[in-house]
């Protein structure tokens, strides 16, 4: 074990639509953490997009890597970290996730934890409260998880053969924030055509055939109806977005990220379309990150 090492932790989109709390994709921005020992602790934020966080105890990145070493009753010692991120926060791109697998990962390396990927999964899951972000991040990739009482599964899918686009606004929505308007209950008629919807979209995610999987992504009954009122830039971008020919376009995570699955090749020109239409936005295309958290120390 070297005294200084460089980790990396990529964004991630949740729910694609359907799937509400199961499905993740890992994307290409990364949470990036330079990390020495040291005589004392000290942490600090290099990117601009990180200016809002604390560098004390208080620190996610922190209070996750100290738990994770508690938990197996080992010795964390003092560290330096440098936290460098490309994943905006509260923007609904699994910036905690990217960070609870950040600190699970710091114990993981200086207390020599040796934890498996399912062990990450479980602790991640308990602090995130849900599979989805973490389990992209962790596994990399498109996952279905499902976690019940003390068991959580994560199931890796094949990669989807298409383009993805963010639109970014220039607003955060709290993950907690987005959760509270939430209905407590749907009917039966509700909860089975928002299973069966997601149903579908895997198979057709599965069978390649991505003008179903689009038809699908855009009739979630679990969370976007309630959140369209958080995000106002949703109807008219998913509109826009079926103009432009893209697949569909969905609320990335707990928002107000949009996300734009378009057909393989033109990603790179539904992007500069909503660049244009959105001008207020950060739009950008994303790759689908595939590598998992499996470091061989
Ligand atoms: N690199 C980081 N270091 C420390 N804390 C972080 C880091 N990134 C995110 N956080 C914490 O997570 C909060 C954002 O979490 P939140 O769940 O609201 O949004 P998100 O994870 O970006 O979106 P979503 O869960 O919808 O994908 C930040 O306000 C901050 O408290
Ligand atoms: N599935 C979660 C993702 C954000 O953490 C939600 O939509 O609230």
């Amino acid at each position: 074990m070297s005294t200084s090492v460089t980790l990396q932790f990529p964004a991630s989109t949740a729910n694609l639509g359907p799937g509400f709390d199961s499905l993740g994709l890992a994307l290409n921005l990364y949470l990036t953490l330079e990390i020495t020992r040291s005589s004392d602790w000290k942490i600090e934020c290099r990117s601009p997009l990180l200016s809002s966080l604390p560098t004390d105890e208080t620190n996610l990145i922190y209070q996750v890597a100290t738990l994770t070493a508690e938990r197996y009753n080992a010795v964390l010692p003092p560290l330096h970290i440098v936290i460098d991120s490309e994943i905006p926060l509260a923007r609904g791109l699994g910036s905690s996730a990217a960070a609870i697998a950040a600190g699970i990962e710091v114990a993981n390396y200086f207390a020599q934890l040796e934890l498996t990927l399912e062990e990450k999964l479980l602790i991640g899951n308990e602090i995130e409260g849900h599979p989805d972000n973490i389990g992209a991040c962790i596994f990399g990739g498109l996952v279905a998880g499902v976690s019940i009482g003390e068991v959580v599964e994560v199931v890796q899918l094949p990669k989807p053969n298409i383009d993805i686009v963010v639109t970014i606004p220039p607003y955060e929505v709290k993950t907690e924030v987005a959760r509270k308007v939430l209905p407590e209950q749907l009917t039966r008629e509700e909860a089975v055509l928002g299973s069966a919807v997601a149903n579908v979209l895997i198979a057709a995610l599965l069978t390649e055939n991505y003008e179903l999987a689009g038809k699908m992504m855009e009739k979630d009954r679990f969370h976007e109806p309630h959140r369209l009122p958080l995000i106002p830039e949703l109807t008219e971008a998913r509109n826009f977005g079926k103009e432009a020919g893209a697949i569909a376009t969905v609320i990335s995570g707990a928002g107000p990220t949009i996300l734009t699955f378009a057909p393989k090749g033109t990603g790179e020109y539904i992007a500069s379309l909503f660049q244009r239409r959105f001008s207020h936005c950060t739009v950008k295309q994303l790759q689908i990150h595939c590598n998992n958290l499996e470091y061989n120390y």
